[in-house]
Order: structure tokens, then sequence, then C-alpha cells
């Protein structure tokens, strides 16, 4: 890392507006009490948490040159929404300028907002934690945050079907890797469940 802890909040949130900082406090929040909940680390997830947002607010052109100039980048994501953007130059620049190198933060950081197959622990804390920090407010929160009293794999799966009904009553393209992340964990449910039995 290059900088201290606090230095690193101050770049940060000086790079988007107070709400979108006060968004990042409560992910920070709420993924170090699910790291410590869940047994992954909470100092890693406090890590991710700070940088996940980072590029949010950048022009497009700029988040555009940095997933075109990079040797690591998924191209194919600039034929999808730009919303989707911001993940894959969080990853990027949080080793180019913040020198992140462990990769489960870089991978916490990647993954955020679409998930993946064979999502890590670290994954799954952060972006379910993006999906329900105490700032958020959308119909299902409640459930969401209830079901992470017992299960990340639940919950993460009720967060990424109300993205994906969100937009298809928005006749949305949705990004096939959140579907195939959703599958993913509705398979390691059914599989945790055969085992319970
Ligand atoms: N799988 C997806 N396919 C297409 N668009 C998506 C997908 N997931 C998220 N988005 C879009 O990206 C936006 C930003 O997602 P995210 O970064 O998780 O939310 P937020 O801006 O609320 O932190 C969503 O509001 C949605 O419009």
């Amino acid at each position: 890392m290059k900088y201290s802890r606090e230095k690193l909040i101050e770049i940060v949130s000086g790079q988007m507006p107070e709400k979108r900082w006060q968004h990042t406090l409560g992910v920070m929040h709420t993924a170090t009490q699910l790291a410590e909940k869940y047994g992954a680390d909470p100092v890693k997830a406090d890590l991710a948490a700070i940088l996940h947002d980072v590029a949010k607010y950048w022009p497009v052109q700029e988040m555009k040159d940095v997933i075109e100039e990079s040797g690591e980048s998924n191209k194919e994501l600039l034929q999808h929404d730009k919303q989707l953007w911001h993940a894959e130059v969080g990853f990027i620049v949080a080793r180019r300028d913040y020198a992140v190198e462990d990769s489960e933060v870089l991978n916490a950081i990647r993954w955020h907002t679409s998930g993946r197959e064979n999502m890590s622990l670290l994954d799954k804390v952060v972006c379910l934690a993006d999906y329900m920090e105490p700032g958020r407010d959308f119909p299902g929160v409640n459930n969401i945050r209830e079901l992470a009293q017992h299960s990340l794999e639940e919950a993460l799966v009720a967060g990424f079907d109300s993205t994906i009904s969100l937009l298809l009553t928005q006749r949305k393209i949705i990004y096939p890797l959140t579907v195939l992340s959703r599958n993913n964990l509705v398979q390691q449910l059914k599989i945790q469940s055969l085992g319970g039995l």
C-alpha cells in the first residue's frame, strides 16, 4: 500500500460527492461486520470497501481509456452498460495508483457490482455490503439484511434477484455474468442443503 488508511480515505473521498462517500462509509462498516461474522479478513474487507466506488464518478471517457489501455482488463465490458465500468476501473487503479497488491482485495473491488461465478468469501462480503449498508433504501433491502444474519449466499441471491428484476422492468440488458453469478450461488445453496440432510 502506498498510503496510510487515513490518507487513502482523504484521497478517495475527494473523488466523489458527499452522498456517495457516506455510502462508502456504510459499505466499510457493513463489510467489516460481515467479514467478522463469516470469517473473512476485516482489514481486507475495509480496504476493498474504501476503494470499491473510487471510479464511480469519473468521466466516462476516462473510465473507457483506463479499460482500453490496461493489459489486464476485460475489454468486453465496454460493450455493456457504462454503470458496470467503475468496478473494473477501480480494480485497475487500486493497483496502479494506490499500490494495492493483494489479489483478494483487488478481486473484491472488481466483482462488487456484477458478481462472478465462484465468488470468494471476500467478494461476497463486499458485494453484499454494497447492497445492504445502512444508507440503502430500496424494496427488499430489509429482507436482504435479515437473510444476511444467517447466510451470505441467501442474502446475495436476494440482492442479485432485486437487481435483475429491476433491470427486467426497465427493459435493460442484463450483464450475463450476474445471471451466472446468481445461478452459481443458488447451486451452492442447493449443495449446502443436501449436505445438511
Ligand atoms: N448485471 C447487471 N447488468 C446490467 N446493469 C447492471 C447490472 N448490475 C448493475 N447494473 C447497473 O449498474 C448500476 C450500478 O450498480 P451498483 O454499482 O451495484 O449500484 P450503486 O450505484 O447503487 O452502488 C445499477 O443501478 C444498474 O443500473
